[in-house]
C-alpha cells in the first residue's frame, strides 16, 4: 500500500530537519528488458524543493526509471503518486499534464525546424488560430521564456544552426515552458559548455527555492555536490542508499556506487620514449589558430579547455575531419597532408568524438557491428565480412571495457548510454593505432569504469608506445593522465604545463 504522500517525508531521514512534503513518491518500481532487470523493487521519494541526485554504475537502471517517471516506458510493476494523486503515466504527454517534465540524456531536437517550434513542441496548438500559426505570438513567447531562463538564442533561427550546447538549453527550455512541479535531468551537462552549465545551476537553485523537485543523473560528482541536496545511490537496479549530500564526499560516494575504493588510485611511474609521433607546427582553421604542440611515442598530452575552447576543433583537424588553412603536421617526422578521415586511419589515427550519437555509433545495428566498423578492413575475407573475426574481435572489446550486455548480438540502441560510449572506446582501441585523439573519452562513463580506462590508457602507451593526444573538459582526468597539459583558450593554446607545475590554479588560470 502506497504511504499517505501527503504527509510521507523520507523513511531513512535522521538529520532532525523539517521535511517539505513528498511531491513524487514511486513504490516497488518494476521493469524487465526480456531477461534484464533494469529495474527492480526501487522505491524513491522527491519533496518539493529537493534535488535529488540518483547515481549508480553505468546500466544501473537510472534511465530506466526517469524514462517510467516521464511516461515513455511502463513499468511491470509498482505504484507512484504526484502531488499525492495516482500517477500512471503511459505518453510523455501525460506526464507533462501532471507536472512531470524531462531532459534526455541524447538529443530529443528537430534539426530543420525553428528554436521557437521546437521549444514548444507538441504544443503548437496553443500558437494556431483557425488552423494556421501565429508565428508573432509563438515567437514572443519564445523570446520571453528564454529571456526569464537566461538563454542566449535567437527563437527564430533554425535549430541546427545553434552549438550542441545551446540546442540542450533549448530542449530544457521545452521542459521548463511546462512549469514542472518535477524535473527530470540525465545526464544534461555531457553536452553543456561552461557557460551553460553555470547557467543550468542556477536555475536549479531558482527552482528549488519555488518548490520544484528535481532528479538529477550526472556521472560527474563535482556538480552533484554542487546543486543537490540528496544522493540516492542504485546497483543492478536495486536501491542501495540514500543520505543527505551534506553527509557524503566524492571518495565516500564513489566507494558507494562502484563498491570499491577508488581514493588511493594512483598514476604509475612512467618513462616516455624521446622519439616524436606528432608534430603540429602554426596549425590554423576555423575555430583554431597558430597550434603548436608535439605527442612523443607512448605520451599523454592534453588539450585542455572550457568546452567551447577550439580544443574539438583541433581534434578534428587532426582526424582529417575539418579544414585546415595553416600550418603543417608530420607523424614521425614526416609531412602529413591528410584531409580525410580515410587517410587519417590508413595512417594509424583513430579518434573517439564528443558526440557518440552524431558521430561515432550505429544505434540500430549490433554492438559487434559497430566495434568492428573501424577496423572494417582487417575484419574482411576478399568482400565480405569474417563473421568469426568481427566476432572475436567484439568479445575482446567486451571484455576490455566491461561492456554490459547479454551478448555482442545485441543492438547498441539498447545499452545504457555508458555502455555505449564504452563500445566507442572498444571500436577504437581495437583498430591497434599509433596515434590516438580522444576526446573527452569519459563523458557520460561511470567513475569506476572511469578509472579503468585510464589504466588502460596509461598501459597501452607504456607498452605499445601509443601516442595520446586527449581533450578534456574535466579538470581531475586531466591531471590524473597528462604527461603534458596544453591549455587551450579561444582557439589558441595559451600555456605548457608540466610534472609538479599541473595543478588546478595553473590550469584554471590559463583556460579562463
Ligand atoms: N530498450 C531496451 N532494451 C533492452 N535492454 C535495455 C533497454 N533499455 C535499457 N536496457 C538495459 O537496462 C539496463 C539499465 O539501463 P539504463 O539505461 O536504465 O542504465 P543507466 O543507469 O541509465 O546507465 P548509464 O549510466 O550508462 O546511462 C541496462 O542493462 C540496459 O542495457
Amino acid at each position: 500500500m502506497l504511504a499517505d504522500t501527503a504527509t510521507l517525508t523520507r523513511a531513512d531521514d535522521r538529520s532532525g530537519k523539517p521535511r517539505q512534503p513528498v511531491l513524487l513518491a514511486a513504490e516497488g518500481l518494476q521493469k524487465s528488458y526480456g531477461p534484464v532487470q533494469a529495474v527492480k523493487e526501487l522505491n524513491l521519494y522527491l519533496h518539493a524543493g529537493e534535488a535529488l541526485a540518483l547515481c549508480g554504475e553505468n546500466g544501473a537502471g537510472k534511465s530506466t526509471i526517469f524514462k517510467i517517471l516521464a511516461g515513455e516506458v511502463i513499468p511491470d510493476a509498482g505504484r507512484m503518486t504526484v502531488g499525492g494523486t495516482e500517477y500512471r503515466p503511459v505518453t510523455a504527454s501525460q506526464a507533462v499534464a501532471s507536472g512531470v517534465s524531462m531532459v534526455h540524456q541524447e538529443f530529443n531536437i528537430l534539426p530543420n525546424i525553428s528554436v521557437a517550434e521546437n521549444m514548444f513542441l507538441g504544443r503548437m496548438e496553443e500558437f494556431s488560430r483557425f488552423g494556421k500559426v501565429d508565428w508573432h505570438k509563438l515567437y514572443a513567447a519564445a523570446t520571453a521564456l528564454l529571456k526569464r531562463l537566461g538563454i542566449n538564442a535567437d527563437p527564430r533561427a533554425e535549430m541546427r544552426r545553434l552549438s550542441p550546447s545551446t540546442q540542450k538549453m533549448i530542449e530544457l527550455a521545452r521542459a521548463l515552458s511546462t512549469n514542472p512541479k518535477v524535473l527530470l535531468l540525465d545526464e544534461i551537462t555531457a553536452s553543456l559548455d561552461h557557460d551553460d552549465a553555470e547557467t543550468l545551476h542556477r536555475l536549479m537553485d531558482e527552482l528549488r527555492a519555488q518548490g520544484v523537485g528535481i532528479i538529477y543523473v550526472s556521472h560527474r560528482l563535482q556538480e552533484i555536490f554542487r546543486s543537490c541536496t540528496t544522493i540516492e545511490i542504485m546497483k543492478d537496479g536495486a536501491w542501495v542508499a540514500t543520505r543527505p549530500a551534506s553527509e557524503l564526499d566524492e571518495d565516500q560516494l564513489s566507494a558507494l556506487m562502484v563498491g570499491r575504493d577508488l581514493a588511493d588510485w594512483k598514476r604509475p611511474a612512467r618513462h616516455v620514449s624521446s622519439s616524436q609521433m606528432l608534430e603540429v607546427k602554426g596549425l590554423s582553421g576555423p575555430g583554431f589558430s597558430d597550434v603548436s604542440l608535439s605527442v612523443r611515442k607512448g605520451q599523454i598530452v592534453t588539450l585542455a579547455g572550457l568546452a567551447g575552447s577550439g580544443a574539438d576543433e583541433i581534434l578534428e583537424a587532426l582526424f582529417g575531419a575539418r579544414a585546415v588553412t595553416s600550418g603543417e603536421i608530420l607523424l614521425e617526422g614526416k609531412a602529413f597532408s591528410g584531409t580525410s578521415i580515410a587517410e587519417a586511419i590508413a595512417a594509424g589515427i583513430a579518434m573517439v568524438p564528443k558526440e557518440r550519437a552524431v558521430e561515432g555509433l550505429i544505434d540500430t545495428q549490433p554492438i559487434r557491428f559497430n566495434i568492428g566498423l573501424a577496423g572494417l578492413p582487417k575484419n574482411a575475407r576478399g568482400p565480405l565480412v569474417d563473421g568469426g573475426r568481427e566476432a572475436a574481435q567484439a568479445n575482446l572489446g567486451m571484455d576490455m571495457f566491461r561492456i554490459k550486455a547479454r551478448s555482442s548480438a545485441d543492438l547498441v540502441r539498447s545499452l545504457s548510454g555508458g555502455n555505449k560510449q564504452k563500445v566507442l572506446l572498444a571500436k577504437w582501441f581495437l583498430t591497434d593505432p599509433r596515434l590516438m585523439l580522444l576526446n573527452n573519452p569519459t563523458r557520460g562513463v561511470d567513475i569506476g569504469v572511469k578509472f579503468e580506462i585510464y589504466d588502460l590508457m596509461l598501459k597501452l602507451s607504456a607498452e605499445k608506445n601509443l601516442a595520446i593526444l586527449l581533450a578534456s573538459e574535466d579538470m581531475a582526468e586531466v591531471i590524473r593522465l597528462s604527461d603534458t597539459v596544453i591549455t587551450i583558450r579561444h582557439g589558441r593554446a595559451s600555456g605548457v604545463f608540466e610534472g609538479d607545475a599541473i595543478t588546478e590554479t595553473n590550469l584554471i588560470n590559463a583556460m579562463l
